[in-house]
């Protein structure tokens, strides 16, 4: 949580107007900042100094290893962050390849799990990461891609938590997550939990423990309507200690993360916050 706000004072202080073409709005941004999570030791990197819905960002990234292209089935296990980029983003609105409401197209995990390959048919990333770590092997190149500059065409958004890198030393297992943008109010409040559970998740069906999650932000912006309430509001108020995340141990393969694992599975011991702020998001 330190981190966090230290990584929020850093923009407030040193940050760059910098025009978003995309979004229209003016985001203010530094350059590279590496966060790091010890989850052997248990240290769940969640926001306390504004309430932070934590399962929604479980949900996100459990649907992102089964897969999920389109947002109502992200909202069927949890969560409501792809509506808007589904339905909402006039630039996939007019994109031919949008198959209707509620299509995110070719995006995250439904790339991992499908990556194409030049020479034909397509390879399931996160199953040969996990078959090798499950055998405790690492090849040095254990690394779970979203990214695919040749099908941006095809989906609604550029992965922003981009590749996933796992690692073995002794019994332990490592990552490097790495990000090219973070909307930093909102956004990061979810990946860092993500990283977090990434690696704890993925440790625990490979047989392996957790060790360090280390985690690359590029370009870590808020945008402006953004500014008021994090300079003002979240960066005035003192933080919590970090609450336990408790994960059910009865979660042992990938198939099971494919096939029964709901927010039910995910609990929270002594998480204290301060009250919510909603911070504008923009499409
Ligand atoms: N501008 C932008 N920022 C993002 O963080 C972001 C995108 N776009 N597009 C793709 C995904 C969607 N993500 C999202 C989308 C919405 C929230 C959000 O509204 N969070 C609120 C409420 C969450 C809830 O009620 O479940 C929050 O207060 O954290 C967070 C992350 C992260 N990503
Ligand atoms: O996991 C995520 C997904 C998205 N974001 C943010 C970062 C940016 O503000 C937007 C994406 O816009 P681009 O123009 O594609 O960079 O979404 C995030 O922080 N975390």
């Amino acid at each position: 949580m330190d981190q966090y706000l230290k990584l929020c004072q850093r923009i407030v202080d040193e940050g760059v107007w910098v025009n978003n073409e995309r979004t229209g709005k003016r985001c203010l941004t530094v350059i590279n900042h590496d966060l790091s999570y010890d989850v052997g030791a248990g240290e769940f990197p969640l926001v306390t100094t504004r309430k932070s819905f934590w399962k929604a960002a479980i949900a996100e990234i459990i649907g992102y290893l089964r897969g999920y292209d389109n947002a109502a089935d992200f909202r069927s296990i949890g969560t409501k962050t792809w509506d808007a980029n589904a339905n909402q983003n006039e630039a996939w609105l007019n994109n031919p390849h949008r198959k209707g409401e509620d299509d995110c197209g070719f995006i995250y995990g439904k790339v991992a799990r499908n990556f194409p390959k030049p020479d034909g048919g397509s390879v399931d990333l996160l199953k040969q990461i996990v078959d090798d770590l499950s055998q405790g092997k690492d090849n040095r190149g254990e690394i779970l891609t979203f990214y695919h500059p040749g099908a941006f065409h095809l989906g609604c958004l550029r992965p922003c938590m981009y590749s996933h890198h796992f690692s073995i030393l002794g019994d332990t297992l490592y990552l490097n997550s790495t990000q090219r943008s973070c909307d930093v109010p909102l956004g990061l409040n979810f990946n860092m939990v993500q990283v977090y559970v990434l690696l704890a998740l993925m440790a625990q069906i490979t047989g392996l423990k957790s060790g360090k999650a280390y985690h690359k932000l590029v370009n870590c912006h808020i945008y402006e309507d953004q500014l008021a309430p994090m300079r003002d509001i979240q960066l005035q108020r003192e933080p919590f200690p970090s609450p336990t995340l408790k994960i059910n141990p009865d979660i042992k393969t990938l198939q099971d993360i494919e096939t029964w694992v709901t927010m039910d599975d995910f609990e929270l011991e002594g998480y204290q916050y301060h009250p919510a702020i909603q911070y504008p998001f923009s499409v």
